[in-house]
């Protein structure tokens, strides 16, 4: 698939899903323009290590600033002129909003009202941006669709991003900006994220120290594989909402806005998730049971109709194939 519109403005070049998206992007022959702050949440080596990758690529380039930065993200975004905004940038991590709650502010409710802005400003053909499975908070109704209310978040993670939806429909309402929200469901993958579950493990894994297995393992995730992410961030830059709502849309009845999953609607235990990583490193691992941990929620499963119905594609890759993948990756980026 093609990319019509050459120039996308990317936030969070630097982050896990921020380089796979550049990466494919870059790969179809877009130009591209990253943005990021290269924060020291995690290791910023792997975010120097993902942005030298993009730069061996024609035509990226990139910006270390911060979202939150309004008058350098202006110049950044004047300068380049974006036909589409990719936007991923954010403070992730579900568990560390309980310890950071303050940084969950600054980035995600701060940093996404910033480029609204300069969309009112500087119109876009799309504005598409982050959102999480963790909206769904305590919905207990599987597969979760989009169209359920998302009103009861668990974490601060989970509210500035249900927040983000909510003034991105009063931006696209107000000035006809036309928004997608991605409500994303555990991603993993090669170049993953140190604070999330598949690095930890691998990590501790081959330390030969114990992993900390969070609700006695009692937890279900429909994990996506970054590739497959990747994928339909793409294809979805096509699918500028209009007017007309497909079946099960969540197009708003008033603004060209919609929230749509991307997740496989496989969910997997997590025991059975351990038991891949297990067999990829040929090692068990030695369990720490630990209880339900604040801000977490035990299971989630996505609907990927709405998905499909904009994009003809769903997410595919299974853990079993994905964690060997991840474990490769790891071990070629560590050991060598
Ligand atoms: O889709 C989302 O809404 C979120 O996905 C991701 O959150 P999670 O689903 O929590 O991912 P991840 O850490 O891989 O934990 C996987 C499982 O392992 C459990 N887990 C985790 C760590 C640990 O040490 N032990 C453990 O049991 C853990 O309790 C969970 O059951 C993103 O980080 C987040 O930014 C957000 O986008």
């Amino acid at each position: 698939m093609t990319v019509s519109a050459p120039r996308i403005l990317v936030t969070g070049s630097a982050g896990f899903i921020g380089f796979h998206t550049c990466s494919r992007l870059l790969d179809q022959g877009s130009t591209v323009l990253g943005i990021d702050n290269f924060s020291s949440y995690y290791d910023v080596t792997l975010k120097e290590k993902r942005t030298a990758l993009l730069a061996e690529k024609s035509g990226f380039s990139l910006a270390r600033i911060s979202i939150e930065d309004q008058a350098a993200l202006e110049k950044a975004w004047i300068d380049f002129k974006p036909d589409v905004v990719i936007h991923l940038a954010a403070q992730a991590g579900v568990r560390y909003s309980i310890e950071a709650p303050r940084s969950y502010v600054g980035a995600n409710i701060v940093g996404t009202f910033n480029l609204l802005e300069l969309a009112r400003h500087h119109p876009v053909r799309h504005f598409l941006a982050a959102s999480t499975s963790s909206v769904y908070g305590a919905n207990t109704h599987m597969p979760f669709e989009e169209t359920q209310r998302t009103q009861t978040p668990l974490s601060l993670y989970a509210a500035t991003k249900g927040a983000t939806e909510l003034i991105g429909h009063s931006y696209s309402h107000l000035y006809g900006t036309p928004m997608t929200f991605f409500r994303f469901f555990t991603v993993y993958g090669p170049w993953g994220r140190p604070d999330m579950a598949l690095f930890k493990f691998t990590r501790a894994i081959l330390a030969g120290e114990a992993i900390d297995v969070y609700n006695n393992g009692a937890m279900v995730r429909d994990f996506t594989y970054v590739e497959d992410l990747a994928d339909a961030i793409v294809r979805l830059i096509q699918a500028v909402p209009g007017r007309v709502a497909v079946e099960g849309d969540s197009l708003s009845p008033v603004a060209p806005f919609r929230s749509v999953n991307i997740g496989a609607g496989t969910p997997t235990q997590l025991m059975d998730y351990i038991g891949e990583l297990e067999r990829a490193l040929d090692k068990t691992a030695i369990k720490n049971f630990m209880p339900m941990q604040q801000g977490d929620v035990p299971a989630t499963e996505a609907s990927s109709a709405l998905l499909k119905h904009l994009t003809g594609a769903v997410p595919e890759t299974p853990p079993s194939v994905g964690v060997p993948a991840f474990v490769k990756w790891y071990l070629d980026h560590y050991r060598s």
